[in-house]
């Protein structure tokens, strides 16, 4: 469904420092109608890595198929036309908070140029109800809870129909009982819609909760790969110092090769901050991914 072959993304270097390489070679096949978890480390290369997969940054090497369609082989109107069956939801909602509920979820119809209103009506009731926001069609997004927004989000990603949701970190600014929620929503959305789903974050219970398969990230590679079960073994022991640090919570142990200890905790920023910025930077992408 979703094959990526040896993408690579440099970004250019600032004045006298190295150019970037934020994803390195990745080759990753994603099944349709699974849900494949990215977890890493700030800075790893998990949001450029997901954003290569809807060429919202198109890689500077490598190819990106899905559904059978090379992305990279695209550009104008044909890419454009490709994306519509690939949504996207951010950390941040990027509602916009001027609209309705039901115009926001709108908004990527228009995009997509479903021309006909009863016919926009009709799927924005229909994405609505799959998130059981039908009841709040009229309202602000000021008057919902961050948990509501992110719904209202993935209705206006699934307004579409596309076939792929991709989730850069769509919990991160939620509260335990919020992010429940809203994981299960997109469990629900794979399972009785067929639409795979990738899911960045750095939180391993996120991936616990949702995804089939896990990614591990580091330095713009996948350093290891494991079935998501796997984390319930007891037994279970992640090859890299990375993936051990992510899968133990933060327990570190020795198995032989670069200690685990040597693995730096992640930078805790404060989340409000965090928020405020991921919204900052999510809002420059809207206008791409909803058109
Ligand atoms: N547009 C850009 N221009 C220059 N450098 C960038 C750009 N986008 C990302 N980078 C750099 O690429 C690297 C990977 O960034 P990326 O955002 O993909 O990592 P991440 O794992 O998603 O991190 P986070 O969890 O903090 O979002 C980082 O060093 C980042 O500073």
């Amino acid at each position: 469904m979703i094959s990526l072959r040896h993408v690579s993304t440099t970004f250019p270097a600032a004045r006298g420092e190295d150019p970037i390489r934020a994803v390195d070679a990745v080759s990753l096949e994603i099944p349709q109608g699974s849900i494949q978890g990215i977890i890493g480390f700030s800075g790893a290369g998990k949001s450029t890595l997901l954003r290569n997969i809807n060429l919202l940054e198109r890689p500077t090497a490598g190819a990106v198929h899905v559904a059978g369609t090379e992305l990279t082989a695209l550009d104008g109107e044909a890419l454009r036309r490709a994306r519509h069956h690939i949504g996207m939801i951010f950390q941040g909602f990027n509602l916009v908070n001027n609209l309705t509920v039901a115009q926001n979820v709108e908004l990527s119809l228009k995009f997509a140029e479903v021309s006909e209103k009863a016919e926009r009506r009709r799927r924005v009731a229909e994405a609505l109800a799959i998130v059981d926001l039908a009841d709040r069609a009229e309202t602000y997004p000021a008057q919902l809870s961050g948990g509501q927004k992110q719904r209202v989000a993935i209705a206006r990603a699934l307004a579409t129909r596309p076939q792929v949701l991709l989730c850069d970190e769509p919990t991160s600014a939620l509260d335990p009982a919020t992010t429940a929620t809203v994981l299960q929503y997109l469990a629900d959305v794979n399972r009785d819609l067929g639409i795979t789903v990738v899911i960045v974050t750095h939180e391993m219970e996120v991936i616990k909760a949702l995804a089939d398969h896990v990614a591990v990230m580091e330095d713009g590679r996948v350093v290891e790969r494991f079935p998501a079960a796997e984390l319930d073994r007891e037994d279970f022991a992640p090859r890299t110092a990375i993936g051990e640090y992510l899968a133990g919570g933060g327990i570190r142990v020795d198995r032989g090769g670069r200690a685990a200890a040597d693995v730096a905790a992640p930078e805790q920023t404060d989340r409000a901050e965090q928020t405020e910025q991921a919204a900052a930077h999510d809002s420059h992408q809207l206008s791409e991914v909803v058109g």
